[in-house]
């Protein structure tokens, strides 16, 4: 789903931030009101995982070298106040733009054309946005972050034997993967596949959950082992079979029921903005491809060598992501770098390369990445969905072709290239237009 374009490996300048430019989008609220107010910052200062960072739980390759007092003694939170930003993304209000009532059953509104042109405005200027109003409570991201910590929080082996993925193929050599064994009170109560599994080193899974490892650059210079390695741990949730199974432990089936209700939200919010952005082919998106994908990036010792995630654009229709307080993704726009700050409560809704296809590249694929933190972990949730299973894409722009047909292009420039061709490889060629 996210696989990678490689440019370079260094970060390119970031462009400073301009506060309420003067852009067609309209800026809908100050970031100061929109702030975690103070016990909320208090508690996120005690709860946060940096100041004593639990080393054991990461992949035995983002352990720092024991000598490292750098990274060991940082204890970052107490000095670095948390302030939220207003950035360059623009701002898009849910609540006025879509006909679905999600607060009560007495505030009906009227759906404003003018917002309704500002999102598809910011797909074609930005192909992303930010969402506020976007009805999800905020107990439930707290919850599912909090919960998230929990788990990435256990030892490393334990989550490589608590998360089995069905897959024999994968390995708990220090490779990146996907555990095979199952741990006590961790299986499905009912024998179903585990729809939950945990990856590390790459978020480029196969469509059986296999962590798909770049092929590794020709420089002999960088050819080194971990050259294709991304600074990223997470659960990969595929939500169909989500409802089908229960967990047996209380903390995992918390985690199942917190995901559930998410991933109906993310449903509902993905189907609403795909209605403004179109009219569509209703199969062009398929609620039942949804999947969710819970990541952390450790703190990394030597920031500026690597990527939490390399710089891609999504294989989806659409990608929405939550993220918490920490920073690190950056997009990119006529050919700057922007930060994509924190703000809390807020959603950022990326366009993948699917509805750039379908759209006939009106709505544009947006090229993101993550940086990595050598104080703090970060961690967010990203929802991604794709068109119905087998269903052809026509555009003016590209030959007829499924996103299975997409997907097996994307893993086999990864496997053979090492990077993502993406739509290049179906797009029409000039002799085929003229
Ligand atoms: O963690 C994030 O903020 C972005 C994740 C992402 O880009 C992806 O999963 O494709
Ligand atoms: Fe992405």
């Amino acid at each position: 789903m996210t696989p990678l374009v490689k440019t370079e490996r260094v970060f390119p300048p970031i462009k400073p931030h301009s506060k309420f430019q003067n852009k067609p989008i309209k800026y809908l609220f100050d970031a100061m009101l929109l702030s975690w107010p103070k016990w909320e910052r208090r508690r996120r200062r005690t709860t946060n995982m940096s100041k004593s960072s639990n080393f054991e739980s990461y992949p035995p390759l983002f352990r720092p070298p024991p000598n490292s007092p750098s990274i060991q003694e940082s204890n970052s939170d107490e000095t670095e106040p948390l302030l939220f930003n207003s950035d360059d993304i623009p701002v898009i209000d849910y609540f006025k733009c879509t006909t679905t009532n999600i607060i009560t059953t007495t505030k009906y509104q009227d759906v404003d054309d003018d917002d309704k042109n500002n999102i598809c405005q910011a797909c074609r200027d930005w192909g992303l946005f930010r969402l506020v109003n976007h009805g999800i409570q905020v107990t439930l991201l707290n919850q599912i972050e909090e919960y998230a910590k929990k788990l990435f929080s256990l030892p490393y082996e334990t989550k490589m034997s608590l998360f089995s993925s069905g897959n024999p193929s994968n390995n708990s050599k220090g490779q990146p993967g996907i555990c095979v064994e199952s741990g006590e009170g961790s299986k499905p109560s009912n024998n179903n596949v585990n729809p939950i599994s945990y990856f590390w080193g790459t978020p480029a899974l196969t469509p059986s959950g296999a962590a798909l490892l770049a092929a590794q650059n020709n420089d002999p210079q960088e050819n080194t082992n971990n050259q294709s390695l991304q600074w990223i741990e997470g659960f990969n949730v595929s939500l169909t079979q989500l409802s089908n199974v229960h967990y047996q432990d209380l903390l995992l089936e918390t985690f199942r029921c917190l995901l559930e209700e998410y991933g109906k939200e993310q449903a509902r919010v993905a189907t609403e903005i795909f209605k403004i952005l179109g009219p569509f082919q209703s199969n062009y998106l398929s609620i039942d491809t949804g999947i969710l994908r819970v990541y952390r990036y450790p703190r990394c010792f030597e920031p500026e060598r690597t990527w939490g995630i390399d710089i891609h654009t999504d294989s989806s229709v659409l990608s929405i992501i939550h993220q918490d307080d920490v920073g690190g993704l950056q997009v990119y726009k006529d050919h700057q770098w922007f930060d994509v700050n924190p703000i809390p409560n807020t959603l950022i809704v990326n366009i993948g390369d699917m509805l750039q296809a379908m759209s006939d590249d009106r709505y544009t694929s947006v090229k993101h990445g993550v940086k990595v933190n050598k104080n703090k972990e970060r961690i967010s949730i990203g929802y991604f969905v794709f068109p119905e299973e087998g269903t052809i894409i026509r555009s003016t722009k590209y030959n007829p072709f499924s996103y299975a047909d997409f997907r097996a292009q994307v893993q086999h420039d990864l496997k053979t290239v090492g990077l993502k061709t993406g739509l290049q490889k179906f797009k029409f060629t000039t002799h085929q237009n003229s």
